[in-house]
Order: structure tokens, then C-alpha cells, then sequence
């Protein structure tokens, strides 16, 4: 350096004192990271992972950021990129804010490789980067194009080869490969070179310096291996939650006077560990006035010790300062903890400069939905379902298969249900005699009916053995018939006035039960009621009285609405339906979103320009589909094959089936927002579906139900589209009857609900 010291100082504080806009300044780096803080955990127990960080990569540089693992690298690539939110600072990428309006970030300015593969195993080389490429607004023949020079270029095998059957390293490259595809003018690599042999390593940081000659692309890479940054313009050295030092390497080495980066970090966070040095005075240390390929200047803490104070902060937040003057109250001298764990409020910082307001168009604010986004997430969706047709198969059968089981198997009458019977009139032998008025042996004529109802008599010859095999579970009932019982009946009905006491105990037949099972002893019950009193109408009639005379005086109508003998199937039918088609589509929609997330394919798609609401609606279109074959199969063998009554509108039925699954998916969306792996997704999915089936109305009516529980269920989803299901399947009503639309209404309302918060969701958890 030329002239004394103070000549030195003069010099550099005229050239801090030309910059007069910092936020003008900040615009014209490809990145710039200001007073950064970023913490995991909660406020009471937070985790500091960027404390105070600032960072500045000018553009056309090659920047290699360097730190230990778990130091913080992927989570300040991912603010930068805007998947996270700082706590506190700004970032400023390509001259704007992440996320902001018209910044372009996220958007195919930023090319992004995470540190995961992040690519769909099932789709080949080829079919990866057509995905990419079309995400990001080029045509086939420019994929095409791309696509052989990156093969060529990343030593990669035949390009229609599947992802899943390369080796670790070869994905690496394709996922490589699919963030240099667009030619990005930030590339942002996280640990490119791993996994890859020496030579492919340095043909990959020939072609990064290649590709930043121009000036018009920037590089920010991580990487283990930190030598391999000595090609690198400039490099971060990241440790305790900002920069040790940010400068260019030889630099680094000159001041270090050492041979290796390596050695560089070790004085480094040696110098930082021994605690009693002030970031300024470890900055001074090893910084120094360096130019760098665009002639901008870094890390230069000498002499702003004599600059006035606005002057300083506009220093520390335009160099890059890791000596961050204005981030260093209260921190000067304080040694890196162990635990980064922080007290509560600690990061307290000063005021960041307004955002610029971008003048927005209206159209902007239709232009919610990108024909080459939409064509590429529509197409990638059907592709992953055709590449896994066994699965979608299995899925889109199955609630075929569940509403085949529902109906045969559930709500029919029981049949063959095992009955001890001791006759002692008849001994237990044959009707010889059919029925007549004079008869002695009615007893013998009502078992024959009993036997037509298609129960399983066993007779026994004592009360006490009949009675035991009801008690080892092996009769349902056992019916005791005394010995005069026709005398004493034909005696009850001839003079109901002066009917002995003792005729009518022993006209009587007595039945002990096994009630165990509600259903089963109620249909038995009845079967018994049903066919005593055919046996009795029959023999009044041979007596020659009206048949009538003896039947139950409350005469049942030909129902106005439903069959005159309901069963249990038409009243689970519509709750059943609706159910299936319901959680299917959440396991399926939650399913896909979640293995979209977690292999990484869904944060790569969002940093290259794809919205939240456009990974729905690709979503939403695919699994309609699926959706709508589902409802149509079920609806098909429900109605066409095991004729379950459709007294109403089928248009109507079909369409609140669709919305159901619509309302499920949207659930679905939910779900796999609130979760972070599949296993949490099923336990919510298997979580609700029960109360839901309980809670709905779907096996037994609401009417029955705690009226606290009743008064919560009818606000659950499938609660009134179950009933205006069955009002149109059983009364056969319209949409303007109150039940039928406020179940449209009901379903309508989730699925906004779901909708909105899945959006939201999608827009705002970052990080
Ligand atoms: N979502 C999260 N919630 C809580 N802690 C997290 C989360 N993501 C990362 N961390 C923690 O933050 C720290 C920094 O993680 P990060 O992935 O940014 O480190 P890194 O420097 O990229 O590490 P590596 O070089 O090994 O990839 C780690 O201790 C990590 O456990």
C-alpha cells in the first residue's frame, strides 16, 4: 500500500463517504444479506442460527460459503431463496425482496440445487429436466438442447434412464443438472460436488468460472471440501451465526500467510473462540481492502473506528461487514457459546429501511395461474400416477371394494340363527295333521311356521338342557311350549271373559335369551311376533273367523317416503358413500403432497417460480380425475348392481359425491401442510375418519346423540351432506328442499375453508 497510515485512512473514507444510498446499493449485488436473524425453536427456547449475518455477493462472482455442518448454510440459502423467513434483517436478491412482488424471486432467475437429490425416482433424466425446463418458460428444443450438453457435460448415462437407478453421485448431477438447465442468473448450489469424482468436480468449477465471465451469472456454493473454493471470487466463512471473514482467497491465504483455506478457518475460529476479541478487531485481523472480479470492496473494518456514526452503519451494512459495526451492541467481546442457545430477546436490532413499493398491475392480480407452471405440474402429476398405476389402481378400486362389502355384508337380516325348542305338548314329533280349528297339537303347526323363517330349531327334551346350550352360546333363544298349549289357547280365545288364569300362563310360550347381541336378539324377537301372529291369523281363519280380528290395531300405511320394510343399508348407504369417497381422497391428496414434499421436488418447484396455489389446482385437477372415476364406480355398483333405493335426482346425487371429494382433498391439502411425514398424515386421517363416521349420522341417526355432541356435528363436514343425500336418495327431494341445499351449502363452505387455509398455509409458513 502506498502513502503513511493517515493517507490510508483519507483515502478510504472518501470512498465510504460517495455511497449515498445504502438500499440503492444493496439492489445492485446479486445478493445481499443484512443484519440477519434466524432462529428455530420457540421465543422462550430459541435455537440462534443467524445471528446478525451479513453477507454480500456482487454480481458475476463465484461465492463459496464455508462453514461447519449445522452452522446455518442450507437455512441462509434457503432465506435467500425464499423458502424461509428471517426473524429479523433483509435480504435483498437480484435487486429485490424474496417473495415481494415483481421481484422475480422465487422465479427461474434463481437456479436451486438442495442438498438432497429432490427429484422423482420414477421419472428418467429426460422426463426430469423437460419438468424443470418447461417450469421455467422453455420450449422442447431449448430442453432438448440443454439437455444433451448437460449429459455430456455431467458424464451423465442415457438420458431416458430412471432416476431411481442411478448412483448417488449420477443423481446428484442430474439434480445438478436441473438447476443448471434455464441458465439462471443466481445459482444457488448446496454441496454440489459431493459424491463426485476429482476430475468431474473440477470440470463443474471450470464450467461455474465459465459461465460467471460474463458477468451476467452469479454462483453462491456450499461445499465440505473447502480447498476446492480456491477458485471461488469470494468466500464466507460462516461460524456462530455470521461471517468469521468474507473475502476473496487469496486474500485469506496472503493474510493468513498459510498455504490452505483449512488452515485459514482453524486461526479463524481459534481467534473467535479465544473470546476476548471484538469481531472488529478479528475482522481487522484478516481483512483488508480487496478487489474483487467487479472491482466491489469487502470487509474493510480499518480505520471506520474515525468514521461519524451514520457513517458506519452505511460501512457495515454495504461491505458485507462481518465486523457488522451496527450488529455488534452488546456482543463485542462476547466468546461463541457452545449451545446457541439464546435468552429471550436476544437479536434486538435496528430499524430496517422500508421495501420499495412495486408498482403492480391489475393483471398481476389475475394471473394467479401460469400456462407453462400448469402444464408442467398437470403433467408430471399424471406421469408419477401412471408411473405408480399399481398403486393408483389399488386406489381407485378400492372404494369400489368397500362399497361392494357394505352391501353384502352390512344391514341385511340375520339368517340361520340357532333356536332350542322343547315341545312338551307334541314330544318334539312331526306336524302330522295340517292346521285346523279342533286341532290338538298347535304347538307343532306354529314350529313348522317358526322353521319357515329359516331358523335352525334344535329340539331338546328338557327345559333345563334347552336352556344350557342357550347358556354355552350354542342357541340364540330357547322356547318352551307346555302341555296343554292348545287347549289353553283354543280356551283363551273362545271366551276372553272367563279365561282361566292357569289357561292363559299355559297358552303362553316362554322364550329365554341370549341378548348379548342387541341386533341379533331383536331380530329374532321379532321374527317370533311375525310369526305367531301368521300362525294365529291362519288358524283364526280356520276357525272362520276374520283374520284380521287378531292382527295389532295400529294399521302401518304404504310409507310415503322409503319402503315398507326399511332396512339398514338404504338408511347407511348415503353416509357410507360420501365417507369413502371422502377419505380416500385425503389419504390420496395428502399422500402425493406429502412425497412431493418430502423428496424435495416441492420446495425446488416453488424456488423456481411455482405458487402455492398452482400446486394445488394441479392437485385438485389430477385427483379430480381419480375422484371422479371413484364416484362414478361407486355410484354404479351402489345403485346398478345392488339396488340401493335412488328415489331422486341421480345429477344431484353424483354431484354432491364429487363435491364431497373435492371437500376431502381439500382436507387432504390440510393435512399435509399440519404434517410433516406420512406416518402423522395417517394417524390425522385415521384420527378423523372415525369421529366423522360417528358423529355424522352415518351408522345410527343423530337424533340418538348427547345433544352437546349433536349441536358440534352438525358442523362437521359430512354431517348435513349425509342427510340431504338421503332425503334425495329416500324422499326423493329437490335441491330447493332446505335439508337437500343446506347440505350443498355445508360441503361448499369446508371446502373453502380447507382451501383457504391450505393456501395460506402454503403462502406464509416459511420457515
Ligand atoms: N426446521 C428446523 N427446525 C429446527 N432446527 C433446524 C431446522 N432446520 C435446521 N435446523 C438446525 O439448524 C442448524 C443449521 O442447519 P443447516 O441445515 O442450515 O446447517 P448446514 O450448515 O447447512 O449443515 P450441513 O453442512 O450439514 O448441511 C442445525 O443444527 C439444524 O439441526
Amino acid at each position: 500500500m502506498e502513502g503513511g497510515p493517515l493517507h490510508q485512512l483519507e483515502m478510504r473514507h472518501r470512498r465510504f463517504k460517495t455511497q449515498h444510498s445504502t438500499v440503492h446499493m444493496r439492489k445492485q449485488n446479486a445478493v445481499c444479506v443484512r443484519r440477519a436473524y434466524k432462529r428455530y425453536g420457540t421465543k422462550k427456547n430459541p435455537f440462534l442460527i443467524l445471528e446478525g449475518l451479513n453477507m454480500t455477493v456482487p454480481k458475476g462472482v463465484i461465492y463459496g460459503l464455508l462453514g461447519a455442518s449445522g452452522c446455518g448454510k442450507t437455512t441462509l440459502l434457503n432465506c435467500i431463496v425464499g423458502r424461509k423467513r428471517l426473524n429479523s434483517g433483509e435480504i435483498w436478491v437480484l435487486g429485490g425482496r424474496p417473495g415481494s412482488r415483481g421481484s422475480g424471486v422465487p422465479g427461474p432467475r434463481i437456479g436451486y440445487m438442495p442438498q438432497e437429490i429432490a427429484l422423482y425416482g420414477e421419472f428418467s433424466i429426460r422426463e426430469t429436466l423437460k419438468y424443470f425446463g418447461w417450469i421455467a418458460g422453455m420450449n422442447n428444443l431449448q430442453i432438448q438442447d440443454r439437455l444433451e450438453f448437460l449429459i455430456n457435460f455431467l458424464m451423465l448415462p442415457n438420458a431416458d434412464d430412471m432416476v431411481k437407478n442411478l448412483s448417488g453421485g449420477q443423481q446428484r448431477r442430474v439434480s445438478l443438472a436441473s438447476a443448471l438447465l434455464h441458465e439462471p442468473e443466481l445459482l444457488i448450489l448446496d454441496e454440489p460436488t459431493v459424491g463426485v469424482d476429482p476430475l468431474l468436480r473440477q470440470n463443474i468449477w471450470d464450467h461455474l468460472v465459465e459461465i460467471t465471465k460474463n458477468g451476467l451469472t452469479t454462483v453462491i456454493i456450499t461445499t465440505h471440501y473447502i480447498d476446492e473454493t480456491r477458485q471461488a471470487h469470494l468466500i464466507g466463512l460462516m461460524r456462530g451465526g455470521y461471517f468469521l471473514a468474507e473475502e476473496s482467497p487469496e486474500n485469506l491465504l496472503r493474510q493468513f500467510e498459510t498455504d490452505t483455506l483449512e488452515h485459514v478457518f482453524l486461526k479463524l475460529s481459534v481467534m473467535q473462540n479465544l473470546g476476548c476479541q471484538s469481531r472488529s478487531t478479528l475482522a481487522r485481523s484478516v481483512s483488508n481492502v480487496v478487489g474483487t472480479p467487479n472491482g466491489v470492496f469487502v470487509n474493510d473494518a480499518l480505520g471506520v473506528d474515525n468514521l461519524d456514526a451514520s457513517d458506519k452503519s452505511e460501512i457495515s451494512g454495504e461491505f458485507g461487514d462481518n465486523t457488522s459495526l451496527s450488529g455488534r451492541s452488546g456482543r463485542s467481546g462476547r466468546s461463541i457459546r457452545n449451545s446457541r442457545r439464546v435468552s429471550p430477546g436476544a437479536g434486538e436490532l435496528p430499524v430496517v429501511p422500508p421495501q420499495d413499493i412495486v408498482p403492480t398491475k391489475i393483471s398481476d392480480y389475475f394471473l394467479i395461474l401460469q400456462n407453462h407452471h400448469m402444464k408442467a405440474l398437470i403433467w408430471k402429476n399424471f406421469l408419477w400416477m401412471i408411473r405408480n398405476s399399481p398403486v393408483m389402481l389399488f386406489i381407485t378400486l378400492l372404494p369400489v371394494a368397500q362399497i361392494v362389502l357394505f352391501c353384502a355384508s352390512i344391514g341385511h337380516d340375520p339368517v340361520s340363527l340357532p333356536v332350542a325348542v322343547v315341545n312338551y305338548e307334541s314330544q318334539n314329533s312331526d306336524c302330522l295333521t295340517p292346521l285346523h280349528c279342533n286341532s290338538t297339537k298347535l304347538s307343532c303347526n306354529y314350529v313348522s311356521y317358526l322353521k319357515k323363517k329359516d331358523l335352525i330349531l334344535h329340539h331338546y327334551t328338557s327345559e333345563e338342557d334347552a336352556n344350557e346350550s342357550v347358556r354355552k352360546g350354542l342357541m340364540y333363544a330357547s322356547i318352551i311350549i307346555k302341555h296343554n298349549y292348545s287347549s289353553a289357547l283354543q280356551a283363551r280365545m273362545s271366551d276372553l271373559r272367563s279365561t282361566l288364569p292357569w289357561d292363559i300362563k299355559s297358552s303362553e310360550i316362554d322364550v329365554y335369551r341370549d341378548v348379548s347381541s342387541k341386533t341379533i336378539a331383536q331380530f329374532l324377537q321379532a321374527y317370533l311376533y311375525d310369526t305367531f301372529q301368521l300362525f294365529i291369523q291362519d288358524y283364526l281363519e280356520t276357525c272362520d273367523y276374520d283374520r284380521h280380528l287378531l292382527q295389532f290395531p295400529i294399521r302401518m300405511e304404504k310409507p310415503i317416503y322409503g319402503l315398507s320394510y326399511p332396512n339398514f343399508t338404504d338408511f347407511a348407504t348415503p353416509g357410507i358413500i360420501l365417507t369413502v369417497i371422502f377419505f380416500l381422497a385425503v389419504s390420496l391428496t395428502s399422500g402425493a403432497m406429502l412425497i412431493e414434499r418430502n423428496e424435495g421436488i416441492l420446495e425446488r418447484s416453488l424456488v423456481i417460480g411455482i405458487s402455492g396455489v398452482e400446486l394445488l389446482t394441479a392437485h385438485v385437477v389430477c385427483q379430480f380425475v381419480v375422484m371422479v372415476i371413484q364416484s362414478i364406480m361407486v355410484m354404479v355398483f351402489a345403485f346398478a348392481l345392488f339396488h340401493m333405493t335412488l328415489t331422486g335426482s341421480l345429477v344431484l346425487v353424483t354431484i354432491l359425491t364429487f363435491m364431497t371429494g373435492f371437500c376431502g382433498m381439500c382436507y387432504g391439502f390440510v393435512v399435509s401442510c399440519l404434517c410433516s411425514s406420512e406416518r402423522t398424515a395417517t394417524y390425522v386421517a385415521m384420527g378423523s375418519f372415525l369421529p366423522t363416521v360417528m358423529l355424522c349420522g352415518i351408522i345410527w341417526p343423530s337424533e340418538a346423540m348427547n345433544y352437546i355432541l349433536r349441536a358440534f356435528a352438525v358442523l362437521l363436514p359430512l354431517t348435513k351432506a349425509t342427510e340431504s343425500m338421503r332425503s334425495i336418495l329416500q324422499r326423493g327431494w329437490n335441491l330447493y328442499e332446505p335439508t337437500v341445499y343446506v347440505g350443498f351449502i355445508a360441503i361448499g363452505t369446508w371446502i373453502v375453508i380447507f382451501l383457504s387455509v391450505s393456501v395460506l398455509f402454503l403462502k406464509f409458513n416459511k420457515g
